[in-house]
């Protein structure tokens, strides 16, 4: 079943009474429920564009109405869906998506939408019950059958509400129910769960017996939530903010768990119209990078990509769009007016390609119980999970695969190196054969999906006494170091032929391996190298590119303003801007390149020069991060690409006839825009493989003979590229 969008006009403020009003909702047939968001093409206003979305709720609807017209029957009735899901569509007294979560389904809502338009209001809301937003009622509904199914079964059935709130603020995750004095730099770590759901480690749990109880906690943690005044918002959120919900129902043996996850993201924002400062910037262009990764996995899981960029930002990560299994609600949150044209029908294009996202629902199996896990009853306590090493989570799996491995070799700690992956495979775990017969099957309430082709994923059911896999740092470190060394090892092997490695081999060896073991550490213990932004510019060219060729202009236009702060003053790019402001009839303020490129971008910034059509970068300064990193001089005073200074082992290019057998393999790797090849390069992370192949990719489709690079000199001048990365990887070459 897809994402359902369901789409919310906010009425105007008071400030805004004499504004004007572009967008309306309309129904599909007169007298039914809205479905359709209207809004005028700017190009032309005597066009409408109209987005077909499950529900769109006027300027009217209130709190009550919103929170109980979702999922009701209106934009299902007498569809194909009907059959798919009609239990959800069945007009009950309780909220449509109380049921599902109690039948054991995970349920996500999120808020989307530009700055200001209203989704705080949405899922927070005010103080007075009618002003009351989707976060409270949900809760009140928990509750409220909770403590229903605890009666009916009097008492035979236990149901456990923990809460947890956090905000993912410049792309860090801090713990809500903390106070702020608690938060370290760095924030908390997210980590992958055997299941495929992305957690955050070391987050606080509390405990939460009734309504009262989640108000107090919800309020105190609001006040930690950083929000701040922009032009466009008074009380603007400048974090992403993730309430989860997580519910246990006990039966005897058997315990169901589910999770309720309520997001109010952050809203992008046209800093054109902000006004905004330094640090408002700053955080800006975290929120604006974490929409655009979001709109690119919407984009890329609609065309069916096999990479979908959901690690580029943590809020993707932890959204999982497409990936979990739960029943996923959008809500848009629109303004109506003219001002927010452009950014509406952005948002607008967003939400539509979203609602094409085909999931998978599956609801969580019931697993035995074992030892609790944390204190149960009402009040308030707070428990802490433990703190785990992300290595450790990311390189264990258990269950089949680690009974397998043991088997070959019960002496090896059971391994699978995932630490790029998106995903970790949910895997097919054992459960106990006895008393199986008090699970009770859930096939009935299974939903049939289209795309039913995978393994179901199952709950971890652990057999008491089994020892869980668990495998310290240091034995990751260790095996790190064995396996690059294997590959060292042999490819050395595969090339003694050819070419006999320099004498020092083993010096050289271990230097190498001790360069990528220390890089891989400080990858594997510190995110912040997410954070290098050096190709984000490029990444909004080619989104803009890609907008382009679908006809998108105005999410063309957005997505070339914000690469705009990467390539400041670049003429081409402002000369796009332009005309496509011209053609979409587009006032207001200049193409933003006075301002400063996000922090981080700007730390880094590359004196780039577009040259062709969309992005052809000369790069004058591309080493200063590669000298970071290997300890070089960073003082060195600062060489041009073509005059840069390389070791006696580093002269070969084109200019010193035919390419040697080392060129060839380097730029053979490069051409095979294969990532994991590209990948296998001394000196290229993730980021930069991906980036050279985004690029590579984004070539070939202007000109295919134009995607080959035929020399050294040529594969320097990249983006991202620089004198050192490619001296480094063609050193790695004649090292193996
Ligand atoms: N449906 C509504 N009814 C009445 N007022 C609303 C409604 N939606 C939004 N507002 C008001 O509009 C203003 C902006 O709303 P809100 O702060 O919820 O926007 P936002 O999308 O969360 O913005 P940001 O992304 O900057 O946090 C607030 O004053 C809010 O009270």
């Amino acid at each position: 079943m897809s994402v359902r969008v369901v789409a919310r006009i906010r009425p105007l403020l008071e400030k805004e009474l004499d504004k004007d009003v572009i967008v309306r909702a309309d129904g599909v047939e007169p007298g039914k429920h809205s479905t359709v968001v209207k809004i005028p093409n700017p190009k032309n206003e005597a066009e409408e564009f109209s987005f077909a979305f499950n529900g769109v709720y006027d300027q009217a609807t209130s709190q009550e109405a919103l929170f109980t017209a979702e999922g009701s029957p209106a934009p299902f009735h007498g569809t194909a869906l009907s059959s798919f899901f009609p239990r959800l569509i069945t007009r009950r007294s309780v909220q449509p998506l109380l049921k599902p979560l109690f039948q054991g389904y995970d349920v996500t809502i999120f808020a989307y939408g530009v700055t200001g338009t209203g989704k705080t209001h949405t899922m927070r809301g005010g103080l007075k019950l009618a002003d009351r937003g989707v976060i409270p009622r949900l809760l009140s509904g928990v509750f409220r059958r909770g403590k229903k199914i605890m009666k009916d079964t009097e008492g035979d059935t236990t149901v456990r509400v923990t809460l947890s709130y956090y905000e993912i603020y410049n792309d860090k995750v801090y713990d809500l129910l903390e106070p702020p004095e608690k938060r370290t730099p760095s924030g908390l770590p997210l980590r992958a769960e055997a299941n495929g759901r992305t957690v955050v480690a070391g987050l606080s749990e509390r405990a939460c017996g009734d309504l009262k109880d989640f108000e107090k906690m919800y309020i105190e943690a609001n006040n930690n939530r950083v929000t701040a005044a922009t032009k466009l918002n008074a009380h603007s959120s400048r974090s992403h903010a993730i309430l989860r919900v997580k519910l246990t129902q006990t039966t005897g043996a058997t315990v169901r768990e589910s999770t309720a996850s309520a997001i109010d993201l952050a809203g992008s924002e046209d800093n054109r119209r902000t006004d905004n400062d330094k640090e408002r910037l700053v955080e800006s262009a975290a929120i604006n990078k974490s929409l655009f990764v979001l709109s690119q996995c919407i984009d890329a899981i609609g065309r069916g990509d096999k990479r979908i960029p959901y690690r580029e930002s943590k809020m993707t990560r932890i959204l999982s769009l497409g990936q979990n299994k739960g029943i996923t609600v959008m809500i848009l949150n629109l303004a109506p007016l003219r001002s927010y044209h452009l950014d509406t029908l952005s948002s607008l294009n967003v939400s539509s390609r979203a609602k094409r996202i085909e999931v998978r629902e599956i609801e969580n199996e019931v697993v035995f119980k074992q030892v609790p896990r944390t204190n149960s009853g009402s009040g308030t306590t707070t428990a802490r999970q433990p703190l785990r090493p992300l290595a450790n989570a990311h390189n264990v799996h258990s269950g089949n695969v680690a009974a397998k491995a043991a088997a070959v070799d019960s002496s090896k700690p059971v391994k699978a190196f995932s630490v790029y992956t998106d995903k970790v495979k949910p895997s097919a775990i054992a459960r106990p054969t006895v008393a199986t017969s008090l699970v009770p099957r859930r096939s009935s309430h299974k939903r049939p999906s289209d795309h039913e082709v995978v393994a179901r994923p199952t709950k971890i059911a652990k057999p008491a006494g089994e020892e869980s896999v668990t495998v310290s740092a240091a034995q990751i470190e260790a095996m790190v170091e064995k396996k690059v060394s294997e590959i060292l090892a042999a490819r050395t092997a595969a090339e003694k032929a050819n070419a006999p490695p320099p004498a020092p081999v083993q010096a050289d060896l271990s230097d190498a391996v001790q360069r990528r073991l220390d890089a891989l550490e400080r990858r594997i213990e510190s995110e912040d190298w997410r954070e290098d932004s050096k190709s984000d510019g490029l990444r909004y060219l080619l989104a803009a590119r890609q907008h382009k060729e679908r006809g998108e202009e105005a999410a063309a236009l957005k997505a070339y303003e914000m690469a705009l702060p990467y390539f400041p003053g670049q003429a081409k790019l402002l000369g796009k801007i332009e005309r496509l402001r011209v053609r979409l009839g587009v006032s207001g303020a200049p193409a933003l390149d006075h301002r400063s490129p996000p922090n981080s971008a700007k730390k880094r910034q590359r004196r780039r020069v577009l040259a062709d059509d969309d992005g052809d970068y000369h790069d004058a300064d591309a080493d200063v991060e590669e000298g970071a990193l290997t300890g070089a001089a960073k003082s060195k005073p600062r060489r041009s690409r073509v005059a840069s200074s390389k070791p006696a082992m580093y002269h070969d290019d084109e200019h010193s006839g035919p390419p040697s057998p080392r060129t060839s393999q380097l730029l053979e790797v490069v051409n095979s825009r294969d990532l994991t090849q590209i990948r296998g390069l001394v000196g290229f992370g993730a980021k930069r493989a991906r980036d050279l192949v985004d690029y590579l990719e984004l070539a070939a489709m202007e000109d295919e003979a134009g995607a080959r690079i035929e020399s050294l000199t040529q594969l320097r001048a990249l983006p991202g590229m620089g004198g050192r990365t490619v001296e480094r990887a063609y050193e790695g070459l004649m090292m193996a």
